[in-house]
């Protein structure tokens, strides 16, 4: 997958560097590359921002470098996808971060300030797929956060990128048949600590045992957290008498 991001902060994305995400773009799993949107700003000062007309709070960006740089980075004709975050966008689910496992070529866009001049959306709409996205209802101060949780979310989908492909699969909100249960407690050694034992089922090496133990507890806690969410997976009958309990 190529990964373009652009910025006007791109020591940001230091953490691209790090971790399993480090590694695949180490493998060349991953081709990501950062830009400085001031790169395309050629005022003496590099100027991003400007007022905004009808007035209003805060500065908006200027379209003219975003121009330049979205023309810079994604060629005539070629298959990008850009996706800006914004607290306006559609929702980012777990569903669409499989969706952009898929695609070869996503540019992120990161706004600042109140946003980015609309102009620079509907024209790169003309030449690509244009997604604008949210990661919640919350307001952040700019896209920076927002490129960095997706990034994260969709690259761990890739092939080799998590080292254990079963835990992707596995996934709160994964496709298949756990479709939107939250994840339960999970234990590791030791087997007693601070009085505090592991539940047994968990040593019992009886994996149908085990399997179910879990799944109850990823009802029980979807049922208290987000009872929502239960009608989107698929009961069976063990299942409605663990809620029932
Ligand atoms: C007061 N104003 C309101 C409009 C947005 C201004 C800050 N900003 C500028 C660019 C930009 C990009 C994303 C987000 C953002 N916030 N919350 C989310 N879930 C996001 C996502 N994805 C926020 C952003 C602040």
């Amino acid at each position: 997958m190529k990964l373009d991001i652009v910025t006007i902060f791109p020591d940001y994305f230091a953490p691209l560097d790090v971790s399993l995400l480090g590694k695949a773009r180490q493998r060349g799993d991953v081709d990501a590359h950062v830009h400085d949107l001031r790169g395309w700003a050629h005022d003496r000062h590099r100027t991003v921002d400007d007022t905004p007309y009808g007035g209003g709070p805060g500065m908006v960006m200027k379209p003219e470098p975003w121009g330049e740089a979205l023309d810079a980075i994604v060629p005539p004709g070629s298959s990008a996808r850009l996706v800006v975050p914004t607290p306006s966008g559609r929702p980012f689910t777990q569903e669409l971060a499989g969706a952009y496992a898929a695609e070869p070529w996503l540019v992120f866009a990161c706004g600042r300030y109140e946003g980015i001049d609309a102009r620079v959306i509907e024209d790169a709409r003309s030449r690509m797929p244009v997604d604008e996205v949210s990661i919640g209802d919350y307001v952040l101060a700019g896209g920076e956060s927002a490129v960095l949780v997706m990034v994260e979310a969709v690259t761990r989908l890739l092939p080799g990128v998590l080292g254990n492909a079963g835990s992707a699969a596995d996934d709160s909100f994964a496709p298949g048949r756990m479709e939107a249960l939250l994840e339960g407690p999970v234990y590791t050694k030791p087997p007693d600590w601070r009085g505090r034992p592991v539940p047994p089922v968990l040593m019992s090496g009886n994996h149908g045992a085990i399997a179910r133990w879990r799944r109850d507890e990823a009802l029980r806690r979807t049922a208290a957290i987000r009872p929502e969410l239960i009608a989107r997976n698929a009961l069976d009958d063990a299942d409605r008498r663990t809620l029932s309990e």
